[in-house]
């Protein structure tokens, strides 16, 4: 599905698809923000949602805020790489933009729910890498889902109540990171993304790279 990237150190990889999950209030979309903003070759996969927009969220930087026919009309033409009904809404991943991203040579970032990384994995196996963000403890939790002051304390009972059976996916994912301090939570993050760019299997121009230093060697 990827095509290869030049990394700066010269040798072409495949770019990758990086998925950060978790519960609603655990810092996803605070650890998204900081990664893209330091990562120049990473770039933010936009989801499509039904849920009303919060206050101090842009379409078309958050999500492309759509209504229930056109979302089904998009489902209807195949646009989503994915898409799950969360917390009474749908979200979707439009297909378009992330095979773009990708057949450029570029990673992609992905701020979904396990069902949507659960499709992807099995749309791309080999270039998917997930995290799993969990929140170092249940009060602190619900603090953020309160002082993030976007939801309405009913929405937030409603996420609260359904903390527990997000957190029970963790075991599907690869990494798993507790976002306590924040700064060390996003060096983890960032160290994931790395890594997982430096395997080998990634690193598809080794062969040619090595090859072209033994020629000089052998010169
Ligand atoms: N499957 C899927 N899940 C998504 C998508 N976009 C967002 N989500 C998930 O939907 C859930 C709710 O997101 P949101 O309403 O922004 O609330 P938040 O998690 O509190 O920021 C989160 O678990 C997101 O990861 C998507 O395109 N596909
Ligand atoms: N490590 C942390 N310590 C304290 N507050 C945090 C931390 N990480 C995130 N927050 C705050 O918690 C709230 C929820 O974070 P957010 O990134 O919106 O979560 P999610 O996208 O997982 O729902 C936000 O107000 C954010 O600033």
């Amino acid at each position: 599905m990827t095509k290869a990237m030049h990394n700066p150190n010269g040798v072409e990889r495949r770019g990758l698809m990086f998925v950060l999950s978790s519960p609603s209030g655990a810092g996803k979309t605070t650890l998204s923000r900081m990664l893209v903003s330091e990562t120049p070759e990473l770039e933010m996969s936009v989801s499509a949602t039904t849920r009303p927009m919060r206050p101090g969220e842009i379409e078309g930087r958050d999500y492309y805020f759509v209504d229930r026919s056109k979302f089904d009309a998009m489902i209807a033409a195949d646009e989503f790489l994915e898409w799950a009904n969360v917390f009474d809404n749908r979200y979707g991943t439009p297909r378009a933009a992330v095979e773009t991203a990708l057949a450029a040579g570029r990673d992609v970032l992905f701020d979904i729910d396990w069902q949507g990384t659960q499709q992807l994995r099995s749309r791309a196996p080999n270039d998917v890498v997930s995290v799993f963000i969990l929140p170092p403890s249940v009060q602190a939790l619900e603090h953020r889902l309160h002082t993030r002051a976007q939801d309405s304390d009913e929405v937030i009972r409603g996420r609260m109540r359904k903390a527990g059976d997000e957190m029970s996916r963790f075991d599907a994912y690869d990494y798993i990171v507790v976002n306590d301090n924040i700064g060390m939570a996003f060096e983890s993050v960032r160290a994931i993304l790395r890594a997982e760019q430096l395997k080998r299997a990634r690193q598809v121009g080794l062969d040619a790279f090595v090859q072209r230093m033994r020629l000089e060697l052998e010169r």
